[in-house]
């Protein structure tokens, strides 16, 4: 589980995040929403341990990372997986290789267990036959796929996506969705997905916190977040046109 108490983050005197208070569980696909500019992204990578809060805690498993040792920091650091936005594969490595990178560069294993370890996250995203490929050759639901394999490959206690969706089409990004879902469950990972994405909400939405000018403005899950009456959530919900007439009809009780 992942704590957060009171977080503030600014840049060159302006507040980014300004006070936020939330808990994403382990087992489960926890998504951050909210407009462009609100603070996600930031968030995310307060998490990671890439940017440094001005002010709150965020504990891993009861643990605040700021009261952490150098070398308790980095270890918590290598038990985090990163998908990031457009994947970010190395073009001239190999499937395997790619998937290969962490264990290489945070282990000391023999190329044998690597190669053992890599084919086991390659096999878990479903890619058997693409090892030797290049990330040109695959398509870019593939090029997730390694991605996700990259990712997990190291067994994270705690996963993040950064928009693991963009660039894909719907029916892809569903089966990417439920991939990370399932791999969340049968891993018991942590994880946090950033996305802008209504159909993610509503296929693996289990907990939803949703960000509005670096302030937590609404957090609940995928049934409720069609409930609220909270504004700034109704206006990004139904800001698709689909969702628009969904919610005319619903209305209308139709
Ligand atoms: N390294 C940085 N230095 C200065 N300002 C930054 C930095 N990173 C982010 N910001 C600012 O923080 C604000 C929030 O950015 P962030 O990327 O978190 O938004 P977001 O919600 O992820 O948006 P989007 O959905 O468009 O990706 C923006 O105004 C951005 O310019």
């Amino acid at each position: 589980m992942i704590e957060v108490f009171d977080l503030h983050k600014g840049f060159n005197g302006e507040e980014i995040l300004k006070g936020i208070t939330t808990n994403f569980e382990r087992g489960k696909t926890n998504l951050i929403i909210g407009t462009s500019g609100s603070g996600k992204t930031v968030f995310l990578k307060c998490m990671l341990g890439l940017f440094k809060p001005e002010k709150g805690r965020i504990c891993y498993d009861g643990e605040a990372y700021s009261e952490m040792e150098e070398e308790e920091q980095r270890s918590l650091r290598e038990k985090m997986g990163m998908v990031f936005q457009g994947s970010a594969l190395f073009d001239s490595m190999t499937v395997e290789e790619n998937v290969m990178f962490p264990i290489r560069m945070f282990t000391r294993q023999g190329k044998e267990e690597m190669l053992e370890k890599a084919n086991e996250a390659i096999s878990r995203v479903n890619l058997e036959n693409a090892n030797k490929k290049l990330p040109s050759e695959i398509s870019g639901g593939m090029q997730k796929r390694v991605a996700i394999a990259r990712a997990i490959v190291t067994r994270p206690k705690y996963l993040f996506c950064d928009e693991p969706n963009s660039g894909l089409d719907p029916k892809t990004a569903m089966i990417i969705d439920n991939l990370i879902k399932e791999i969340t469950e049968d891993y018991n990972i942590t994880t946090v997905i950033n996305t802008h994405d209504m159909n993610s909400v509503m296929e693996i939405g289990e907990k939803i916190v949703f960000l509005k000018n670096g302030y937590l403005e609404w957090e609940g899950d995928k049934t409720q977040i069609f409930k609220t009456d909270n504004e700034a959530v109704t206006e990004f919900v139904y800001s698709s046109n689909l969702f628009k007439k969904v919610r005319e009809a619903q209305l209308k009780g139709l």
